[in-house]
């Protein structure tokens, strides 16, 4: 098996603003070729994090190492533009007045002609817009600019690129499109990224890994289908709406076809896919059904207790059925 390069080692880092805590303990670890996705409500210091780490604003305490290379360590501190990194703003901050080729020149000032419009060339290449390096910014369309942000940042083959959510600006027509092209052009030349997002749908359509944030903390970390399968707390389960969170004492015991994973916890999440009909299971009442694609997507009334359900079976409202839990139930506080 392949030795994985850790590429990004952050420990402990605190920021306030006036006095008010912002990020708490914030750690984590990514190899080479890692695409992590923090992941959280607004204001819960995800921007934050990616300032911290690209050096633009005052972090009190922690550090920061890319490729084993110290850019902070409380006191000390590499300046923003000798970090090695690429930051991609929410709306691009593209400069209005200089073209696609000249906004992504603007950082190769220390380079001779030929190797700037080298340079130039084949950042454009890369996001395939080749034939509009003469064109402004206004004259691109969404997509168009975010893939120019794109040739910015990566202009100087940072180690690690850093975005701030890159798709919210993008149509949800061309989004699906524009982030696995985005995810292929990162793994074939093996770069580390991480993007800000509040959407578990792009967590899951973009990224390796995701952190879920909770006021200036991660709460957890982990391959983004661990986080989704095995939430570590009732926070990340709704968050990442990982399913139906129930009081343990009221989950019918007849439901449960293995012991859930922590029986003493005070909830249990059932996931909506884990339910199948048996002939005698629980009795339950379709209240609503809903077609998703694929699939349905059913309300049903077991007892008091309303769940959601999903399968591929198409039921009238109003029919009695009777279903079993087939997964492990997860026990989370
Ligand atoms: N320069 C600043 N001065 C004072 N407070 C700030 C500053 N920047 C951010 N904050 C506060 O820090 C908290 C975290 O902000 P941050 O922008 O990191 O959140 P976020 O998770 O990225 O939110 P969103 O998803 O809405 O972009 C917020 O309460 C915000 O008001």
């Amino acid at each position: 098996m392949s030795q994985e390069t850790t590429a990004l080692n952050v420990e402990q880092l605190e920021v306030s603003f006036d006095e008010k805590p912002i990020l708490q303990d914030f750690s984590l670890s990514l190899n080479q070729g890692d695409i992590l996705c923090l992941l959280g409500p607004s204001g819960c210091g995800k921007t934050t994090a990616l300032k911290a780490m690209a050096g633009l604003i005052n972090v009190k305490h922690g550090k920061i190492e890319l490729f084993e290379h110290l850019l902070k360590h409380n006191a000390y501190e590499v300046p923003p533009e000798k970090r090695d990194l690429g930051f991609i703003f929410q709306d691009y901050a593209l400069f209005p007045h200089m073209t696609v080729a000249e906004n992504i020149g603007f950082s190769l000032r220390h380079l001779n002609r030929e190797a700037k419009e080298a340079h130039i060339h084949q950042a454009l290449t890369l996001v395939s817009l080749d034939n509009l390096g003469k064109r402004y910014p206004h004259e691109l369309s969404g997509g168009q600019q975010q893939r120019c942000a794109v040739a910015r940042a990566m202009v100087n083959r940072p180690k690690l690129l850093l975005m701030d959510e890159p798709f919210s600006n993008i149509d949800s027509q061309v989004k699906n499109g524009l982030m696995s092209e985005m995810r292929h052009l990162l793994k074939r030349h093996n770069i580390t990224c991480i993007f800000v997002t509040h959407s578990k749908q792009e967590a899951f359509s973009f990224a390796d890994k995701t952190a879920v944030m909770n006021q200036g903390r991660i709460q957890q970390i982990g391959k983004s289908q661990e986080v989704f399968e095995n939430p570590n707390s009732e926070y990340v389960a709704r968050f990442m709406e990982a399913g139906n969170l129930i009081d343990t004492a009221l989950v019918p015991q007849k439901l449960l076809m293995l012991p859930p994973s922590n029986a003493n916890a005070s909830r249990l999440l059932l996931k909506e896919n884990g339910f199948a009909p048996c002939p005698d299971g629980t009795p339950a009442k379709v209240i609503d059904s809903l077609y998703m694609g694929h699939r349905y997507r059913h309300e049903i009334l077991v007892g008091d207790l309303t769940l959601f359900m999903e399968n591929q079976q198409a039921y009238e409202v109003g029919k009695d059925i009777q279903i079993q839990y087939r997964y492990e139930a997860i026990g989370v506080e």
